[in-house]
C-alpha cells in the first residue's frame, strides 16, 4: 500500500515509521510470540519473555527531523523482519526520536534533541525537545533495567554536509573495550568508512546510553539530509543488511573494511554570538587543515590546528552559545 503525499508516492512503511504508526509490525510481532509494548508515542519495545539473556538492542532514527534515509533503511528492514518475525533474536526497542520534527520536515522544534541527554539544559529546560529527551531516558532507562550484558545502541543520523567518508560513527571512548571492538567490527560490515573516537559527552543520545546503560552506543551518520521518500538508500545497503543481521544474531553478510579511525583533537564550542568559523558553511566534513589555521574565532578566543594537520566534522556556526560547533579530529596512529 502506498500513500500519496506532496513529495509524492511515500511506501506505507516508510509512511507508518514516519507517523511512528507501529501498527502493522506490533501485530505481526505479538502473533509471532513476542511481548510487545508502546511505552511512550513514538518507542515500541518487543521483547521474548523467559529469555533473559537475549542481547538489547536499541535502534533510534529522526533524532534530528529533518534526517530521514534512516527512517527509509529502518523502515523496509522492519516491515520484512515483521513477516518473518520469529527470526528477531534480540530484543529490541525501537524510537522514533522528534516525531514533531518529522512532522514538519525540520531539525528540531524548539531546541536540538541530541544534545538534551545530560541533567544540565539551562535556558532549554522548557523546550519541546528537553522534555521528549525525558520521555526518551525514562523509555531507555526501562528497556536496559535488567538485561543481559550485550547491550546495543544505534543511533541513525545524516550529516548536513557532504562529507570525505559519506558514512562515519562517532563512538565513545567510554565503552568496555570488548564490547567497543565488537561495535568497530560491526561498523566495519556496515559500510562506514570512518570512526570518531569521541572522549566527551556533548548530550548526545548514543553517549547517553553508553555512560548511564553499559550499552555499545555510537551515532552513525548515513549520507545527508533528505526529502521523505526521495532518499537514495540503496547505497545503504551494506548497512541495512549489517543492521538486518544483528536483529537476526547472525554475522553479516561482509566483513567490510576496517574504518579509518581518528580521534578527538578539540571541540569547538560556540562562546558568544560573536562566533566566526574561518570558512565557510558547506565545507565537507573530514577537511584537513594543517597546524596553526584559524578554525574559528569568539571575542578574544580564537581556535587553531594544535596538531600537524586537523580534520573539521561538523561545522556549523548556527548553533545555540554554548553548543558545539565543530569537532576537530586527528588520525589515530
Ligand atoms: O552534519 C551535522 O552538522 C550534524 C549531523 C548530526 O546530527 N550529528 C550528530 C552527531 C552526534 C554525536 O556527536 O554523537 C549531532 O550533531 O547530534
Ligand atoms: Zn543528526
Amino acid at each position: 500500500m502506498t500513500q500519496t503525499t506532496s513529495s509524492g508516492a511515500l511506501p506505507e512503511a516508510v509512511r507508518a515509521l514516519a507517523e511512528a504508526d507501529f501498527s502493522a509490525v506490533a501485530g505481526r510481532f505479538t502473533h509471532a510470540g513476542f511481548t510487545v509494548a508502546q511505552p511512550a508515542d513514538g518507542i515500541l519495545t518487543i521483547k521474548r519473555a523467559g529469555a533473559p539473556d537475549r542481547a538489547s538492542v536499541l535502534v533510534s532514527v529522526g533524532v534530528h527531523g529533518d534526517e530521514t534515509g534512516p527512517i527509509e533503511v529502518v523502515a523496509h528492514l522492519l516491515e520484512a523482519l515483521s513477516h518473518d518475525a520469529t527470526k528477531l533474536a534480540v530484543d529490541l526497542m525501537l524510537c522514533v526520536g522528534n516525531i514533531g520534527a518529522i512532522r514538519e520536515g525540520k531539525r528540531f522544534i524548539d531546541a536540538d534533541l541530541n544534545r538534551m541527554f545530560r541533567a544540565e539544559r539551562g535556558t532549554l529546560a522548557g523546550t519541546a525537545e528537553a522534555a521528549r529527551a525525558d520521555v526518551m531516558m525514562a523509555a531507555t532507562t526501562a528497556f536496559f533495567d535488567g538485561a543481559g550484558p550485550v547491550r546495543w545502541h544505534l543511533d541513525l543520523h545524516t550529516a548536513i554536509r557532504p562529507s570525505v567518508y559519506p558514512t562515519f560513527a562517532i563512538v565513545p571512548e567510554l565503552i568496555e573495550a570488548g564490547a567497543r571492538g565488537k561495535l568497530i567490527d560491526w561498523l566495519g560490515a556496515a559500510g562506514i568508512g570512518a570512526i570518531i573516537m569521541n572522549p566527551q559527552s556533548a548530550g548526545t543520545y548514543s553517549y547517553y546510553a553508553s555512560e548511564h546503560h553499559g550499552a555499545a552506543g555510537t551515532t552513525v551518520e548515513l549520507g545527508r539530509i533528505g526529502t521523505l521518500g526521495q532518499n537514495d538508500i540503496g547505497q545503504f545497503a551494506e548497512a541495512a543488511q549489517a543492521l538486518d543481521a544483528l536483529l537476526r544474531g547472525v554475522a553479516p553478510a561482509a566483513a567490510g573494511r576496517a574504518p579509518h579511525i581518528f580521534n578527538t583533537a578539540q571541540q569547538i564550542i560556540k562562546l558568544s554570538d560573536q562566533f566566526k568559523m574561518a570558512f565557510g558553511r558547506d565545507t565537507q566534513n573530514f577537511t584537513a587543515l594543517p597546524q596553526g589555521a584559524e578554525i574559528a574565532r569568539d571575542g578574544d578566543t580564537v581556535y587553531t590546528v594544535r596538531h600537524a594537520q586537523e580534520y573539521v566534522v561538523f561545522p556549523n556556526p548556527d548553533v545555540r552559545v554554548g553548543l558545539r560547533a565543530g569537532l576537530m579530529v586527528v588520525r589515530a596512529a
